[in-house]
């Protein structure tokens, strides 16, 4: 019996956990079954109560009060205490049939994809192992991030480095569209859509390396009085190397827009199908192994 799940993705804030809601009522209104996985041991505040809750393994604050650990040491240990207790996770899932989607809401800290190998150990866990789930990852970035272009790009890169370290099918999302409705022209949505390098050059708001040429420095050179125009170059070469590869694209959300979550469901379903054609691979044996060197 095949599974089929949706990891959902991205930076604090991004609205991780508003898409899950979106998702699940255009699910209930199509008369589709999910299934709710909350991941955050920090979240707690949720529209439809999670049918898993990684709370009831292990609680964030418990762990930062007892080893006296930050948010983000407190959240590697929580996951790390969730891959050596994975029955946790297979026990309730492994009833669950193909008529569900399964739906992860993952923290915001982005170290756990881009850094240390924790979500890549339990994604493959997830896919690989005795609950063999047919799965896309979705990565979450905000819309506003495009009314600074360096941000954007940045984000652009965080999007790409969790794809590849996920190694999985894998959809961008812009969400919160209505928030910059009409204040960006479609043309130039595009532009950000499907990453345009193009973009920095004409950034209105790159102010740093002209002054520095007024000034009478060469903006190419790198030293600290020339960091804005350094940072730039560093920027067009990151721009460069997302634009030349075609790496990333990005779908458009709004939450609140039931037609807009519709749409993004359609990309989830056919990702998942495509990992469905792949050849299946080997079951994993050892959950930490990827976790040396760490
Ligand atoms: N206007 C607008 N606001 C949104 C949208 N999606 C999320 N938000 C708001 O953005 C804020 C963050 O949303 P969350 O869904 O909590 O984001 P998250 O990614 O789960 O956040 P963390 O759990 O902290 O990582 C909340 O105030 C949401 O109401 C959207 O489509 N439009």
């Amino acid at each position: 019996m095949s599974k089929f799940g949706v990891i959902v993705t991205g930076p604090a804030g991004a609205g991780k956990t508003t898409f899950c809601t979106a998702l699940i009522q255009h699910l209930r209104t199509v008369r589709r079954s999910c299934y709710y996985v909350n991941l955050d041991p920090a979240a707690d505040d949720f529209a439809y109560e999670p049918d898993i809750d990684i709370k009831d393994l292990i609680s964030l604050e418990d762990v930062m009060e007892e080893l006296s650990l930050g948010p983000n040491g407190g959240l590697i240990y929580c996951f790390e205490h969730l891959l050596e207790n994975m029955d946790f996770l297979t026990d309730p899932l492994d009833p669950v049939t193909d008529e569900y989607l399964i739906i992860f809401d993952m923290p915001g800290q982005i170290e756990l994809y881009t850094h240390v190998p924790i979500l890549p150990a339990l994604v493959k866990q997830l896919m690989h192992g005795s609950l063999n789930i047919r799965m896309c990852a979705t990565y979450l970035l905000e819309a506003t991030f495009v009314v600074d272009r360096p941000k954007f790009f940045a984000g652009t890169l965080s999007a790409m480095s969790a794809m590849m370290m996920l190694e999985m099918p894998h959809l961008n999302i812009l969400t919160k569209m209505d928030l910059i409705k009409g204040k960006v022209p479609r043309r130039e949505l595009k532009r950000f859509l499907d990453p345009d390098v193009g973009l920095l050059d004409d950034d209105p708001d790159r102010a740093l390396p002209e002054e520095a040429k007024a000034a009478g420095l060469d903006p190419t050179e790198t030293t600290n009085v020339m960091s804005g125009a350094s940072y730039h170059k560093l920027n067009k070469a990151v721009g460069r190397l997302i634009d030349d590869f075609s790496m990333v694209s990005f779908l458009q959300l709004d939450a609140q827009d039931e037609e807009s979550v519709g749409a993004v469901l359609s990309y989830i379903d056919e990702s998942i199908q495509y990992h469905e054609a792949q050849e299946p691979k080997e079951p994993v044996e050892e959950p930490l192994d990827d976790m040396e060197g760490y």
